[in-house]
């Protein structure tokens, strides 16, 4: 299968580089020092699952240099996805899937207005994976996840493929029939996740310990619930006890991406995480005071500190 991945990061580097190893055609889109690594050097993953050292990488900065693929595997901050999206355009045929294993719920509105509804695959990644230095991904943990599938439910040959493809790289893969529901179980995770680490600047055991955070932990999810379900996405009433208990079988030490990202001085995807679901609220009239207690706070950082 021929894969372009668009964004050679803590996703698209990791993900890219099992798919790869295992002797599918990938090619990658980077830039900077990361891309000048990469054309030197290779890619390299470290990871408690096994190193990879891939010497010599397909790697371009112009997505167009690569010539249409089967399959796009989407991987850059949401504040780039509108001029990745663009980018990708001559990679795309007839039949061609674009999945993104972004964070967020916004991601695929806008490769569908960009690329077309029917080039737009539905996906979410689980994994902590970092560019820890140019042409190094570093994997923390051993989860290591991707569930994708067509918005409409059926599996189609480029579904069917792209998870044989993961299988033979290693991945742990799921194809869902449901995937816009997945991407919101997430999103309900993830923005509790992400608020909540942020805002305390901790991992996630002291906040689920301590009876006020652990409360508002609860609320920060329970709003998007209430927003996920008022447009229409059938989430269960209680969604947010059920992650709650779900949040006290994890690490204690388990953080956010979002977290790292503030700990390092980087941007902040906030406006896209707790920041879309007060937008989103208030369009729908449903409260979101946690929600924007988390956006307002962070937009401190937002920019990071070159911002
Ligand atoms: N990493 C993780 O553990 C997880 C991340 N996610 C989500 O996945 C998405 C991607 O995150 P992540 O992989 O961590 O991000 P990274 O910042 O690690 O990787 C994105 C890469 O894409 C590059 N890039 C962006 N635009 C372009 C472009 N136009 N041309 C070439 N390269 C480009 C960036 O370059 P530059 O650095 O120069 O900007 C960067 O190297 C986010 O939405 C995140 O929330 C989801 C689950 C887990
Ligand atoms: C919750 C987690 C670690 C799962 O992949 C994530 O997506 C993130 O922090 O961005």
């Amino acid at each position: 299968m021929r894969i372009a991945v668009m964004g050679t990061g803590g996703i698209g580097g990791y993900f890219g580089a099992r798919l790869a190893h295992a002797g599918h055609e990938v090619a990658f889109v980077a830039r900077g020092a990361h891309l000048e690594a990469l054309r030197t050097s290779g890619l390299r993953v470290e990871s408690p699952l096994g190193d990879l050292h891939l010497p010599r990488v397909e790697v371009t900065a112009e997505p167009a240099e690569i010539g249409t693929v089967d399959l796009v595997l989407f991987g850059v901050k949401l504040w780039d996805t509108v001029q990745a999206a663009e980018s990708v355009k001559p990679l795309i045929k007839n039949g061609t899937g674009v999945v993104s294993f972004q964070n967020g719920v916004v991601k695929d509105d806008i490769l569908r207005e960009i690329l077309g509804p029917e080039a737009v695959v539905g996906g979410a990644s689980y994994i902590a994976s970092t560019i820890a230095g140019p042409g190094l991904i570093r994997h923390t943990g051993t989860l290591q996840k991707l569930v994708f599938g067509e918005y409409d439910g059926t599996l189609t040959p480029r579904v069917r493929r792209f998870r044989d493809a993961c299988h033979d790289g290693g991945i742990d893969v799921e194809v869902s029939d449901r995937i816009e529901q997945v991407i919101w179980e997430k999103f309900v995770f993830l923005v509790g996740l992400s608020g909540t680490t942020g805002l305390a600047r901790s991992p996630i055991g002291p906040i689920r310990d301590h009876e006020r955070s652990r409360a508002f932990l609860h609320d920060v999810m329970d709003e998007v619930v209430r927003v996920a379900r008022a447009q229409g996405v059938p989430l269960p009433a209680d969604y947010a006890d059920d992650r709650l208990a779900f949040v006290d079988t994890v690490s204690a030490e388990m953080t956010s991406s979002l977290h790292n990202d503030l700990e390092r001085g980087n941007r902040l995807e906030v406006a896209w995480l707790s920041g879309d679901v007060v937008e989103r609220g208030a369009r729908l009239g449903v409260p979101t005071p946690c929600n924007r207690a988390i956006n307002d706070i962070l937009s401190v950082h937002s920019e990071g500190r070159a911002g």
